[in-house]
C-alpha cells in the first residue's frame, strides 16, 4: 500500500504523456499514411481523416459509405458498441472493481477499524468515479441544456444548418413540425437531419476515452498494488492459528472461496484493462480519422485536466487528499 503513496508524482505525470503522443502518433500516421492520402483524396463519402488545417468537422463526413479503413466508420463495430456507450462500460469496470478486489470488498476476519478504513476507501474510490463521472456528464450529455461541447460548439459560431431553413420557415410565417430549440445539440441536429458545422467541436470522443482510461488504469493500478497485502490479510494468514484449528470440514469451504475469490479478482482486472486497452486503440483511431488538430487537443486537455486532478494532485495536497483519497492506499 505504501507504494501507491511513494509512486512519484512526476512518474505518474509522465505516464500521461502518453495520451499526447497517442495523439501526434494518430496524426502522423494520418498525414504520411498513403491509405489516409487516398481517403483525402475522395471527397464526401469518404473519411477524412484528421488534418491540422481541417475547417471542416468530422461530423459531417458520411464515412460509413465506401470506407478506406474498416476504424474509419463510424458505424464500426466498436464504435457502436463500445465507444458510443463507452461510460456504461467504464461503469460496469470500475464496479467490478469494487465488487471483486479484495482492496474494496468486505471481509468476514476484519477487526472494526479495518472494516472502517475498507469502508472509507470505497467511499473515496465512489467520489473519484462521481467526479470523472460529473465531468463526463457536463461535458458531453447536459449542462443546464445543451452539454459543455455543444455550448462551445455554437459560442464559436458553430450551428445546426437545419437551424437557419426553420428560422427561415418561421418568419415566413409556416409552422414548423421541430422545436428550433432542439437542433442546438449535436445529437438532436443531426436527428433532424442537419449539418452541425462552423464552430470548435471538441472531440467528445477524444475527452471521453482519455478520461475513462484514465480513470480504469490510476484505479487498477491501485488494487493491483494492494491485492498481495489485502489477499494474505483477509485470507488464511490474517488468523490463521485460529483458522487451523478448524476441522477439515470448516476448512474446506474456506479454500474455495479464496479460489473463486481469485477467479473473480483475476477477471474484474481483465475486464479493466480489456476496457482500457479498447479504449487506448479507438482514441488512437479517432486520431487517425477524425476531427481537426485542435478540436481532439481541447477534448484531451479538459479530460487530462480532470485526471490530473482527480489522480496526481491530491498527492501534492493533502487536505485534497483526505477527501478523494488515492488508488490502493
Ligand atoms: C457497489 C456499487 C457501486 C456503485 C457506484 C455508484 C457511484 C455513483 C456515483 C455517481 C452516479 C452516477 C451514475 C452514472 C451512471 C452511469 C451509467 C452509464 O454509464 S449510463 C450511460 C451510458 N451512456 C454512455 O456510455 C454514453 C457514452 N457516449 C458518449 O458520451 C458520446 O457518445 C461520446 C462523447 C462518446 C461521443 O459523442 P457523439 O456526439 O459523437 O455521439
Ligand atoms: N474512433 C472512432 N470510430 C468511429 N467513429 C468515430 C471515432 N471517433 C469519432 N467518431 C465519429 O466522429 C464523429 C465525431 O466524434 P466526437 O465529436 O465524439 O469525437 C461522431 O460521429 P456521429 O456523431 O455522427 O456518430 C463519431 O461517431
Amino acid at each position: 500500500m505504501a507504494t501507491a503513496t511513494a509512486r512519484p508524482v512526476t512518474l505518474l505525470s509522465t505516464v500521461l504523456l502518453m495520451y499526447p503522443a497517442t495523439l501526434l502518433l494518430g496524426s502522423l500516421f494520418s498525414a504520411i499514411s498513403p491509405t489516409a492520402r487516398h481517403s483525402r483524396d475522395l471527397s464526401g463519402s469518404s473519411p477524412q481523416p484528421a488534418s491540422p488545417l481541417a475547417p471542416s468537422l468530422a461530423t459531417d463526413l458520411h464515412l460509413s459509405e465506401s470506407p478506406v479503413n474498416y476504424f474509419a466508420r463510424k458505424n464500426n463495430i466498436f464504435n457502436v458498441y463500445f465507444v458510443k456507450i463507452g461510460w456504461l462500460w467504464t461503469t460496469a469496470a470500475f464496479v467490478s472493481l469494487l465488487i471483486f478486489q479484495p482492496l474494496y470488498s468486505s471481509s468476514r476476519r476484519e477487526s472494526s477499524s479495518q472494516q472502517q478504513a475498507r469502508f472509507r476507501r470505497t467511499l473515496q474510490a465512489i467520489l473519484r468515479y462521481a467526479l470523472a463521472t460529473t465531468v463526463w456528464y457536463l461535458a458531453t450529455q447536459w449542462f443546464f441544456g445543451p452539454a459543455i461541447i455543444d455550448r462551445g460548439f455554437i459560442a464559436t459560431g458553430g450551428k445546426c444548418e437545419r437551424a437557419l431553413e426553420e428560422v427561415g420557415k418561421m418568419t415566413a410565417g409556416q409552422r414548423s413540425p421541430t422545436g428550433l430549440e432542439t437542433l442546438f445539440t449535436a445529437a438532436t441536429c443531426k436527428a433532424a437531419g442537419g449539418a452541425w458545422r462552423g464552430g470548435h467541436d471538441i472531440s467528445g470522443h477524444v475527452l471521453m476515452l482519455v478520461l475513462a482510461t484514465g480513470l480504469l488504469a490510476f484505479e487498477a493500478v491501485g488494487a493491483s498494488a494492494c491485492a498481495p497485502a489485502c489477499v494474505s490479510q483477509v485470507g488464511p494468514t490474517a488468523d490463521a492459528g485460529r483458522e487451523r484449528k478448524a476441522s477439515d470440514a470448516d476448512s474446506t469451504p474456506v479454500i474455495n472461496s479464496n479460489e473463486t475469490g481469485g477467479f473473480a479478482r483475476t477477471w474484474s482486472l481483465r475486464l479493466v484493462w480489456g476496457v482500457v486497452c479498447l479504449g487506448w486503440w479507438m482514441l488512437f483511431m479517432t486520431a487517425i480519422w477524425f476531427h481537426t488538430w485542435l478540436e481532439k487537443w481541447s477534448g484531451l486537455f479538459i479530460a487530462l485536466s480532470a485526471v490530473y486532478a482527480i489522480y496526481i494532485l491530491p498527492r501534492r495536497i493533502a487536505p485534497l487528499k483526505d477527501v478523494v483519497g488515492l488508488p490502493g492506499v
